[in-house]
């Protein structure tokens, strides 16, 4: 049996005035998915994802998680629901700690299930269990030696993984990573990917990437935008056979 999509767009539209930046994208990810989005530069493929956060409401179509139609609800609720992302753009916080940063994620990833009454006595617990959860998934993310430096003294590749450290210890069920080879020198590249195939089988991953070496050795499936429409969904193979996609993305990508 084909399991239930965990991750479901129904005719998701999108327009700026006039600009149909999405057009009836019809995106199913299944638990544990690997899916790549890809398409060339404005193919609209940031203006998706902002809606499948929330930070877009869409101008029409529909938003499903698990099987519930999310499409009104905020960015928190989102999360709250399991569909956790990282950011293009680093939004980490300098000066705290990568154990310290994961730890208080999984405190109010915990205190969100208590009770107002509850959350007064977890103020007080010495929260021992979260620090050590935080540890394990640093440690799962190459971040181990340097969990108790100062982010800003991270380099760049390291404090992309500590985004995706963040976005994990939320317990997310859809993952969508943003561009996380953005930025990241070459030298750096190859531990983000051995991050990538480490991660939990369970969670399903919407990857969004240029770099399309990343993309093929990664996913199980790609959709291919172009024009702020589905041109193609399908596996690697067949989508480095088919001919529109060279024509409109591979013959023009930045790393292709
Ligand atoms: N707020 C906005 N108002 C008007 N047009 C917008 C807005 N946001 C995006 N667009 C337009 O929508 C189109 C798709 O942009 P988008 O950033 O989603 O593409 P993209 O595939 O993510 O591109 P890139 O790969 O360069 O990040 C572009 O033509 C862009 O100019």
């Amino acid at each position: 049996m084909i399991p239930q999509p965990v991750l479901r767009t129904v005719d998701l539209c999108m327009a700026f005035g006039g600009l149909k930046v999405t057009q009836d994208i019809n995106l199913n990810l299944r638990p544990g998915a690997r899916h790549a989005l890809i398409g060339p530069n404005g193919a609209g493929k940031t203006t998706l994802v902002n809606q499948l956060t929330g930070a877009l409401r869409p101008s029409s179509g529909s938003i499903w998680l698990d099987g519930a139609d999310i499409t009104a609800l905020r960015p928190d609720q989102r999360v709250r629901r399991g569909l956790a992302r990282t950011f293009q753009i680093n939004t980490l916080f300098p000066r705290l700690t990568p154990l310290e940063a994961v730890a208080n994620t999984i405190c109010e990833r915990e205190r969100d299930h208590l009770s107002v009454f509850e959350r007064r006595l977890f103020a007080l617990t010495r929260r021992r269990e979260q620090i050590d959860e935080a540890y394990v998934l640093l440690e799962r993310l190459n971040l181990g030696p340097d969990c108790l430096r100062e982010t800003r003294e991270l380099a760049y590749g390291k404090q992309r993984l500590l985004e995706m450290a963040l976005a994990l210890a939320v317990r997310p069920r859809v993952l969508l990573l943003d561009e996380p080879a953005a930025g990241v020198p070459e030298g750096e590249s190859d531990e983000l990917f051995s991050v990538l195939a480490e991660l939990p089988d369970d969670i399903a991953i919407l990857l969004i990437e240029h770099d399309m070496s990343l993309v093929f050795r990664f996913a199980d499936c790609i959709t291919v935008l172009a024009g702020g429409a589905e041109l193609v969904t399908g596996a690697p193979a067949q989508i480095a056979a088919d001919e529109r996609v060279r024509e409109v993305y591979l013959g023009k990508a930045r790393h292709g």
